[in-house]
């Protein structure tokens, strides 16, 4: 790939990439350790014995990545097979050939940050699905079920929210309607700031009241393409023949709080008919902490039904039933958890980039994806979107991310360097986001 800049990699001593894989790496694999401490009593009631073995033939495989890690050993191929084995493998070998010394082997501290940070969840996922019969345990879910539940307030805040304004929504004028879009769409924004692997798998739940806060937060969105959203969407809309459909992509990013943002987000584009169809796609396996699985969205969607509260419930009978008639849709595909970056997919997973082709606009949630959106370089601040997108564009798109990595494109000139002059860590803190838009004018 001549003329793309460099990965981002742990390299550079100081780098947030670095600062990841020798702190917050190994504090994850500790966690994960301590998780699977912590429920050995339950996989003894659960498998009795067989149970027990496997809490220990976990830990001691977790143990050994953690010491290749902490070491900078070779990074080796994945040995237990499944569905993307080989690909993994495949990848592993092109990262080697990249190297330059005839003897040199991608390593935790050499290799791009991206690979072997994917690699590091990919690893955990192996140690758990070599160590039946607790192959189907998900090390995250405690720690996403616990952001949920510590975000209640504001999940209240946020359904009350919506179920208020589903009451006028049919009468809104175009300008109020857009208004209303706008706040959706930053609450979705602002819901990325809760992700857990940026905390080390420690709690970082929403706390406060997000919609009173979009005002002063405003300031802090460094790319707003907003207005090119609306122009798209109401367009589709006033142009729409009566059968025919709007679809939204959402590439979903972490489970909790801010997956209610964005199923708040999804149900406004539905009764605001902007869109007539949302298609989700999650993660097949845990992944970087709080990322959501099919397990999260169900178990979510069931926990706002339950719940004693009306306007939480009334929105988990709402978006249950949106599912039932099909106008929601949750997908999977096991590229979202490869370490490739998108230019690849339609290479890696041609059917994936079919059926995102068929989509009016996909929403790209969180960090991590624009990490993979713009391969995870040392762009300079100012090259275009479309140019660091390096030929992914299977239908208009906007990444909707909170600044988590030190990659950022299509600033104006000098607003990178004013940035990094007032507030040093403006890359990295979850304290910057952008509306980043990429498609026809
Ligand atoms: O959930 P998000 O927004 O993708 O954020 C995850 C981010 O956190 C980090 O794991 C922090 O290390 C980044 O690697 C990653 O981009
Ligand atoms: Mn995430």
């Amino acid at each position: 790939m001549a003329g793309l800049p460099d990965s981002l990699s742990g390299q550079d001593v100081g780098s947030f990439a670095y600062l990841t894989i020798k702190d917050r790496i190994p504090q994850i694999l500790t966690k994960v350790i301590d998780t699977l401490h912590r429920h050995k009593s339950e996989f003894f009631e659960k498998h009795g014995e067989k149970g027990m073995e496997a809490e220990k033939k976990a830990i001691s495989l977790l143990s050994k990545l953690r010491n290749e890690l902490q070491t900078d050993k070779p990074i080796v191929p994945l040995v237990e097979k499944f569905v993307d084995t080989d690909i993994w493998n495949q990848y592993l070998e092109y990262q080697q050939s990249l190297l330059n010394e005839s003897d040199g082997k991608p390593r935790w501290f050499l290799s791009p940050w991206l690979f072997v940070e994917c690699y590091m969840y990919r690893r955990i996922h192996e140690a758990i699905i070599q160590s039946p019969p607790i192959d189907d345990f998900d090390v995250f879910k405690e720690s996403k079920d616990q952001n949920f539940f510590e975000s209640q307030q504001s999940i209240i805040a946020l359904c009350t929210y919506l179920q208020e304004l589903m009451k006028t929504i049919e009468d809104l004028e175009d300008n109020q309607l857009k208004d209303e879009f706008f706040k959706v769409l930053q609450i979705s924004l602002w819901g990325n700031k809760c992700d857990l692997s940026l905390s080390g798998g420690d709690t970082s739940s929403q706390k406060t009241n997000i919609i009173s806060s979009l005002e002063d937060l405003k300031p802090f969105i460094l790319v707003n393409d907003m207005e090119r959203l609306w122009s798209l969407l109401s367009n589709c809309k006033k142009t729409r023949e009566r059968a025919s459909i709007t679809r939204v992509d959402i590439i979903l990013d972490n489970s909790g709080f801010e997956l209610i943002t964005d199923l708040v987000l999804a149900d406004f584009l539905l009764s605001s008919k902007l869109a007539t169809e949302i298609h989700f796609y999650g993660k097949t396996i845990p992944w970087f902490v709080s990322d959501t699985t099919i397990h999260d969205f169900n178990w979510l969607i069931k926990q706002l039904k339950h719940s004693n509260h009306k306007w939480m419930s009334k929105c988990g009978v709402n978006w249950e039933n949106h599912i039932k008639m099909g106008r929601w849709v949750y997908l999977d595909h096991m590229f979202w958890t490869l370490p490739h970056e998108f230019s690849a997919m339609s290479q890696v997973a041609p059917d994936l980039h079919a059926e995102l082709q068929k989509a009016h606009l996909i929403l790209f949630k969180g960090d991590l994806n624009y990490r993979k959106l713009t391969g995870d370089r040392k762009w300079e601040f100012t090259i275009p979107f479309h140019q660091a997108l390096n030929g992914f564009h299977p239908a208009p798109l906007c990444s909707i991310r909170t600044l988590k990595a030190e990659v950022q494109v299509g600033l104006q000139p000098g607003q990178a360097e004013q940035l990094s002059a007032s507030d040093p860590s403006w890359m990295t803190s979850g304290k910057y986001g952008i509306f980043q838009f990429d498609g026809p004018l």
